[in-house]
């Protein structure tokens, strides 16, 4: 947690006089484009994709890469081959166009406090043909990198760290890094897994990525790493299919342009479903995937414990509140970053819950166990963290600032407090623009404000 005082701007949110009824359509997911951008930056040929999410994430991913020399426009087209499927063209800016190019420096990135930039992007650097600096956000400097780091030193990288195994750094490309085996610790994040294998089948012996630590934190975000390297032609070795637990092992090869049509973020339906459980109202999120590697579809089932109900059908889920929310001891080590929004609603729950592995998280955006027991006490919670989580006691809360430590997360989960308890205003709900940068208007537009 930092002082956020920079951002003294406070939003009324708004409360909620009675039960929501309403669709909501979510822009696209955060992890699934930016990994979208990378292996499209890395295949050999050019691919699309379509809507994209345009948030401060993304569009720092997709600077990143136009500054090392991959093209990547804007496009509007009539051909079949930029419709929705529906033979209607996209609107204008629907789609990306990604036409991969030999990479260069010098060149800085900035990665913001994007998790997804400042570790997926190292590995591109070794491959472009000159320096690249990174640097970013005050916070970015205390974010877990020496997993990234250290292994791509042992593939065969030069780096100037300072010493300290985090960012500002530089990476020296030479063009081609050898690659081959690694251990790494990725208990702090999988995205060190991740990063590792995304840039893997372009270097000269592919990778052997083995994680030693003990949790391993966000298996379904390397779930999604291995299904998305599959879809663009590349070879994964891996545990949950038949390999040696712990270990990935990609091979070296081209990889395929596509045409990638991007999955809303379920993590950002998060808050509009909870609206529904809070308010005992009914939200309909279209598109929801039928099967996706998502942590966010694991709501569905949580969210039910909480005392909803749901209904997935190939339109789009519809989450139904019952008027009651049940406290729930559940670990989300899987889906840690759903923690925010589900204390909140555990917070106005009828009984106490306990959230555990989830010790991760002291180093995400912000240390979001610290700032979610503060924020939620200081409008008159009982919350306490413990060793892997937080343990919840509802009370009755009142009014006040609740403070977002320049984390999105915690900026909805405030306005999910403030659906219920009146008089709760949210310090630098800008901070939403990370990766959902309309929020403030689709949660007014989801009271019929
Ligand atoms: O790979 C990804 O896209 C992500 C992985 C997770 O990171 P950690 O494993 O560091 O929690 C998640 O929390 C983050 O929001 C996105
Ligand atoms: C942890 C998160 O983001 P990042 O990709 O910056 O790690 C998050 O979005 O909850």
């Amino acid at each position: 947690m930092t002082d956020s005082a920079v951002h003294p701007a406070l939003w009324p949110a708004p409360h909620a006089s009675g039960a929501v009824d309403t669709t909501v359509t979510v822009p696209g997911s955060k992890s699934v484009t930016n990994r979208a951008l990378v292996l499209a930056a890395l295949s050999s040929e050019p691919g699309w994709l379509r809507r994209p999410l345009r948030s401060r994430d993304t569009l720092l991913m997709a600077d990143a890469l136009r500054a090392m020399g991959v093209r990547i426009e804007e496009t509007v087209s009539s051909s079949s081959a930029a419709t929705d499927g529906s033979g209607v063209p996209e609107a204008a800016g629907e789609a990306w166009r990604v036409i991969p190019a030999p990479l260069h420096g010098p060149v800085t990135v900035d990665v913001g406090n994007a998790g997804t930039v400042m570790r997926f992007l190292p590995p591109v650097a070794t491959l472009a043909d000159g320096p690249v600096r990174f640097d970013g956000d005050p916070r970015s400097y205390e974010r877990p990198l020496t997993g990234v780091i250290d292994a791509l030193r042992v593939l065969g990288a030069r780096i100037d760290d300072d010493s300290r195994g985090s960012l500002p750094m530089t990476v020296h490309g030479s063009g081609a890094l050898d690659g081959g085996r690694v251990a790494i610790d990725a208990s702090s994040s999988s995205q060190f897994v991740s990063a590792l294998l995304l840039s893997a089948p372009r270097f000269n012996q592919g990778v052997e990525v083995r994680h030693t630590g003990d949790r391993l934190p966000s298996m379904p975000h390397i779930r999604m790493t291995v299904d998305m390297l599959r879809a663009v032609g590349a070879q994964v070795d891996e545990p949950e299919t038949g390999g040696e637990p712990n270990v990935w092992r990609v091979s070296p090869s081209a990889l395929l342009g596509r045409d990638l049509t991007v999955e809303p973020d379920l993590s950002n339906a998060q808050p509009f479903l909870a609206a529904a459980l809070v308010t005992g109202g009914r939200v309909t999120i279209p598109d929801w995937p039928l099967r996706t590697t998502q942590p966010g579809d694991a709501l569905r089932e949580i969210f039910t414990a909480m005392g909803g109900s749901c209904e997935l059908t190939e339109h789009g889920l519809t989450f139904t509140g019952s008027g009651r929310i049940h406290g729930i001891d559940v670990d989300l080590g899987e889906v840690g970053e759903l923690t925010p929004g589900i204390a909140a609603v555990a917070a106005l729950a009828d009984s106490p819950s306990t959230l555990s592995g989830v010790a991760h998280l002291r180093l995400h955006e912000t240390d979001r166990l610290a700032a979610l027991t503060k924020e939620i006490n200081e409008l008159g919670g009982d919350v306490t963290e413990t060793a892997d989580g937080l343990r919840i006691r509802p009370r009755p809360l009142h009014g006040g600032t609740f403070h977002t430590y320049d984390d999105h997360r915690m900026a909805t989960a405030g306005s999910i407090i403030g659906l219920a308890v009146p008089g709760v205003e949210i310090e630098n709900v800008a901070t939403t623009a990370k990766t959902l940068p309309d929020f403030p208007q689709m949660w007014t537009g989801m009271l019929g404000a």
